[in-house]
């Protein structure tokens, strides 16, 4: 990684290189651009509480206790690290409580950057950094108007602001930076080192008082959450939480004091995570470990002896003859050396089955969607706070699904055996596979290339998609094929028939064969109806009860 250097211009804020503060022995400075840069920085460095746009409505005090003397006057010049800790009285508002408007005069940010910074959300997200060096795009020019102002006439006993003096302070102390590299960010990153508190703002929304509560009850529930955050920033078992451990709603303190995180741990433990003191939690790999016994099914040369035993009767049981199996694609090379004969295409497993289900069942899959409704499909979008991840809605997927996940529908009379069978011809149990997908697609619609594959899964309890088996509902009037560019395969949907190809490799079965990228073509005329199994190497169903796939 690059060393920092002193005289070196990149390490400005929105320099764009990122310079970790990694000279261990060296206390160094943070060079600003220009020396108006280094000017408000002083100024900053003594400003006023008077700026404050909350009432104060109760005070705690925090002694620093990472490291007096970098906050004694000589260490950094501010003469103390503490900030009386701030709560919000209901129905005070920011805007009301400031007595002066903006002026724009007063308004600075610090570098280009801040406005795309404050697009992106930081003016929240890095307030220790955003407020003070971004004032004009944060819109809290007042604040700064007024911290110039009282920089002159500072006196004993004034409170200076918990901040910090890089823009990426709060990044680097989730790095472990802050006992890493206690010289340099001890002093300039006092508030993501959490050296100095001032307000509960630091960790996530800032906490409401709401008037009818105990105020002394939640000062001494967010004095207890500060504690805790102190050590979520020191302590290595949470350097995989401690960015994403906020209070998403401004009454997270207020439900924690009523008892509402073992009340209401699903939503409390994720989302008022620094209240319930549940940051361990956000770690999906501690939420959602892999219990022993829930093994991957595969080992190395398993997927080629399914295979084989579903297209060449290599077993010799013909339990699969009834499908008239067909491999559009496969390996060239058997398991046992020998060359596989009337190969179409050499390359991964695609395999076509007949009469997969029947007409009724086909029917009958056709009807519990249409009666359950379909709703636009997703694809996985980005990581949530929890590790899960969001649904992402997308140009790149049109068609409409539901899921079989109900009773009503799993242990329907003409559905039960289809999931039973899909367990029967793959090998595997029915725990192995998610609920049945059920698609629609109209004119026009489609699922452009992908691979059904999905890499966070690794590590979780359900594992990674091995097999999908993609079943034909109707037959479709034109287009509406899959098909698999990379062998060059296009599979024509035939009313009952059943597609089946591996998502992983052979030799690793936990890893993505790239191969099998796909795609559903766009429908031309008619409607397309179509069920995925996706089957996953460990036990899918335990994990979806417990919300960890
Ligand atoms: O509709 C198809 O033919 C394939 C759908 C598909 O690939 C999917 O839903 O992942
Ligand atoms: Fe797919």
């Amino acid at each position: 990684m690059a060393k920092r250097d002193d005289d070196d211009d990149d390490n400005e804020i929105g320099g764009g290189t990122v310079f970790p503060p990694l000279c261990r022995d060296v206390a160094t400075e943070h060079p600003m651009r220009e020396a108006t840069k280094l000017l408000l920085s002083l100024l900053f460095a003594f400003l006023s509480s008077s700026f404050l746009h909350v009432h104060i409505s109760g005070t705690v005090a925090h002694a620093a206790t990472v490291d007096e003397e970098t906050c004694t006057p000589g260490g950094d010049g501010d003469g103390t690290c503490a900030s009386p800790l701030l709560v919000v009285e209901e129905g005070v508002d920011v805007d009301d409580v400031d007595d002066e408007e903006d002026d724009d005069s007063n308004c600075i940010d610090d570098d280009e950057s801040c406005a795309i910074y404050a697009s992106q959300g930081a003016c929240l997200d890095n307030p220790g950094y955003m407020t003070y060096h971004c004032s004009r795009s944060c819109g809290t020019c007042d604040a700064a108007r007024k911290a110039i102002e009282a920089a002159e006439f500072v006196e004993e006993g004034d409170e200076i602001p918990c901040m910090d003096d890089h823009y990426q302070c709060l990044e680097w102390a989730g790095m472990g930076e802050c006992d890493a590299n206690p010289g340099y960010m001890l002093r300039k990153c006092k508030r993501a080192c959490l050296v100095c508190y001032e307000g509960t703002n630091q960790f996530g929304v800032e906490q409401r008082i709401p008037r009818e509560s105990h105020i002394e009850n939640i000062v001494s529930y967010i004095d207890r959450s500060i504690e805790y955050m102190k050590r979520v920033w020191r302590e290595k078992e949470f350097s995989r939480v401690r960015h994403k451990c906020r209070n998403q709603h401004e009454d997270c303190t207020y439900w924690a004091s009523l008892g509402e995180c073992d009340a209401n741990p699903k939503y409390m433990q994720l989302n008022c995570a620094p209240a319930c003191q549940t940051c361990d939690l956000l770690d999906i790999k501690h939420r959602c470990p892999i219990e022993p016994g829930n093994e991957v099914i595969w080992k190395p040369g398993d997927l080629n002896g399914l295979f084989e035993n579903i297209v060449d009767n290599a077993d010799g049981s013909g339990e699969y003859l009834h499908y008239n199996p067909k491999a559009l694609s496969r390996p060239q090379i058997r398991r046992d050396g020998t060359h596989a004969p009337n190969t179409e295409k050499d390359g991964p497993w695609i395999v076509l089955l007949d009469n997969f289900v029947s007409e009724e069942e086909a029917d009958r899959l056709v009807a519990i969607g249409k009666q359950q409704g379909y709703e636009r499909s997703a694809d996985v979008g980005k990581e949530k706070p929890d590790g899960s991840h969001e649904a992402l809605v997308s140009d790149s997927r049109t068609s409409h699904n539901t899921w079989c996940q109900e009773p009503s529908c799993y242990d329907d009379p003409l559905v039960k055996p289809v999931i039973d069978r899909i367990a029967n011809v793959t090998k595997t149990e029915v725990r192995n596979s998610e609920y049945l997908q059920l698609l629609q697609y109209e004119p026009g619609q489609y699922y452009k290339q992908h691979h059904d594959y999905i890499g966070h899964h690794l590590d979780m309890p359900c594992g990674v998609r091995i097999l999908t088996l993609f079943i034909y509902l109707n037959d479709v009037e034109e287009g509406g094929g899959t098909s698999f560019p990379i062998p060059g395969v296009v599979v024509t949907p035939k009313k009952g028939s059943a597609v089946l190809w591996p998502s992983v490799r052979d030799d690793e079965p936990e890893q993505k064969d790239w191969r099998t990228d796909h795609e559903a073509l766009p429908v031309i005329k008619g409607l397309k109806y179509g069920a995925n199994a996706w089957i996953h190497s460990r036990d899918f169903k335990a994990a979806f009860k417990r919300n960890c796939h």
